[in-house]
């Protein structure tokens, strides 16, 4: 059985959460709206006809919350900046939304809890959107701006930073798709959006250089690991390209300065534009590369797709989010990260939906200790085969706002139950206090 003394000393063990996902105080002490709160807000957009107006009332709750991760045991707690409370209109600051962090920031520090920021997890100033948003190039004058606010507001206490959550989500089911916020489809546009989401990161990331010089900064991605879904050649070709697209798009440019070329060619027929020292900005050196890894895609050739691929469902046991669970790629993505880019890991999100239900007061959520526990595995044999894996965050603390799938999607450790915001701790998370000092 794994134990937590299998893994280096200086290795944290935490867990990672959104502001929209948990927050809620929507339009509360000078709040702006976000792109999430009026698409959450538009009807047919959200599964459950749910928004994240009042979520886990974290924004009144976030002491108590600080408590149940140091009754866990945790060593450290990601959670996102909304950039729409500390500026309602993604410039100017209103001090009630500052002030919130800085007491959040300041309890975990006292409950000797390590806070990991990330500046952007898919909530965009409406006021910003209304301004062209991710399509507009002055976001990242405006995100930078941000940013450095930020540094300079909290940086004395907060060493490790990450400037996106998962731009391939923000580009992609935000323009592509339209699952998520802002819902449009059109994909010369997610390509354009894509393209600004790392120029703000490279932007973010000078900044930081100057503001906070003890510090540590990354990126996030959600990591797939592409497979071909069935045996013929052409299917092993699309997961390669496909793998390019979702993977290669997102980290080759922020550490080589080049998108990946299959690709290229591809979007430069569809709108990218690259203007002069744009490359140069993305690729200002980070400290580390954040990994969210949930499951694999499996794809195959599919001549019907203009694209040429389709996605198809693999056979092995899924999650409430009709995810497989396959630890194996979260350790093949680990050493292929490792051996391409050769930075620093941080494991900034796994963890799955399951069929939570109360009990007696309990949640026999044994499903998710195994999946934690398989995971957990992984990591540590990525460890041992010679990947510098520095952290694992869980997500997540606590049940939330699962985006266009409302409250219906449970991933927390700790049970939330909606109409009393009272918190359970699932038997996963008393699982977790005992792997904590094992
Ligand atoms: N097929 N397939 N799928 C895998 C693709 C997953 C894309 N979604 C994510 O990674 C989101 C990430 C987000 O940061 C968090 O805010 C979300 O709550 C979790 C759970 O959904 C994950």
């Amino acid at each position: 059985m794994i134990k937590r003394s299998d893994f280096p000393k200086n290795f944290v063990f935490g867990t990672a959460t959104a502001a929209y996902q948990i927050e809620g105080a929507a339009n509360e002490d000078g709040k702006g709206p976000s792109i999430w709160d009026i698409f959450s807000h538009t009807p047919g957009k959200i599964m459950t006809g749910e928004n994240g107006d009042v979520a886990c009332d974290h924004y009144h709750r976030f002491k108590e919350d600080v408590q149940l991760m140091k009754e866990i045991g945790l060593d450290a707690y990601r959670f996102s900046i909304s950039w729409p409370r500390v500026m309602p209109d993604g410039k100017n600051i209103n001090q009630k939304g500052v002030d919130f962090y800085n007491r959040l920031v300041d309890e975990l520090l006292e409950h000797d809890i390590t806070p990991f920021i990330t500046l952007y997890h898919w909530d965009l100033p409406y006021a910003l959107y209304e301004k062209g948003g991710w399509l507009n190039s002055d976001i990242a004058m405006y995100f930078r701006a941000y940013a450095t606010f930020m540094f300079n507001e909290l940086g004395d206490r907060v060493k490790h930073w990450i400037t996106l959550n998962e731009p391939w989500c923000s580009s992609f089911l935000g323009y592509f798709t339209g699952e998520h916020a802002p819902g449009h489809k059109n994909l010369q546009e997610a390509i354009v959006a894509a393209h600004n989401l790392l120029r703000s990161h490279g932007h973010a990331v000078q900044s930081f250089r100057e503001e906070v010089k003890d510090g540590t900064i990354g990126l996030t991605n959600v990591v797939m690991k592409v497979e071909p879904g069935d045996s013929r050649p052409e299917s092993f070709l699309a997961a390669s390209l496909v793998d390019k697209f979702v993977n290669a798009w997102f980290h080759d440019p922020v550490v080589f300065g080049k998108y990946p070329e299959e690709a290229v060619k591809v979007y430069q027929e569809r709108g990218l534009q690259v203007m002069e020292n744009d490359m140069d900005i993305i690729s200002t050196p980070i400290d580390f590369f954040g990994v969210n890894y949930y499951t694999r895609t499996l794809v195959v050739f599919d001549t019907t797709n203009p694209l040429g691929f389709s996605y198809v469902q693999g056979d092995l046991p899924k999650t409430e989010m009709g995810w497989e669970i396959y630890p194996q790629g979260l350790f093949d993505m680990l050493v292929t990260l490792k051996e391409r880019y050769r930075l620093p890991l941080y494991i900034t999100e796994n963890g799955m939906a399951g069929p939570d239900k109360i009990e007696n007061g309990k949640v026999k959520d044994t499903y998710r200790i195994e999946y934690l526990e398989k995971h957990f595995e992984k990591a540590l044999e990525a460890i041992n085969a010679g990947v510098n894996l520095k952290g694992y965050f869980i997500w997540s603390l606590m049940d939330n706002f699962e985006w266009a799938y409302g409250y219906s999607k449970r991933f927390g450790i700790i049970y939330v139950d909606y109409n009393t915001q009272k918190r359970i701790l699932k038997d996963s998370a008393y699982w977790l206090k005992d792997f904590l000092i094992s």
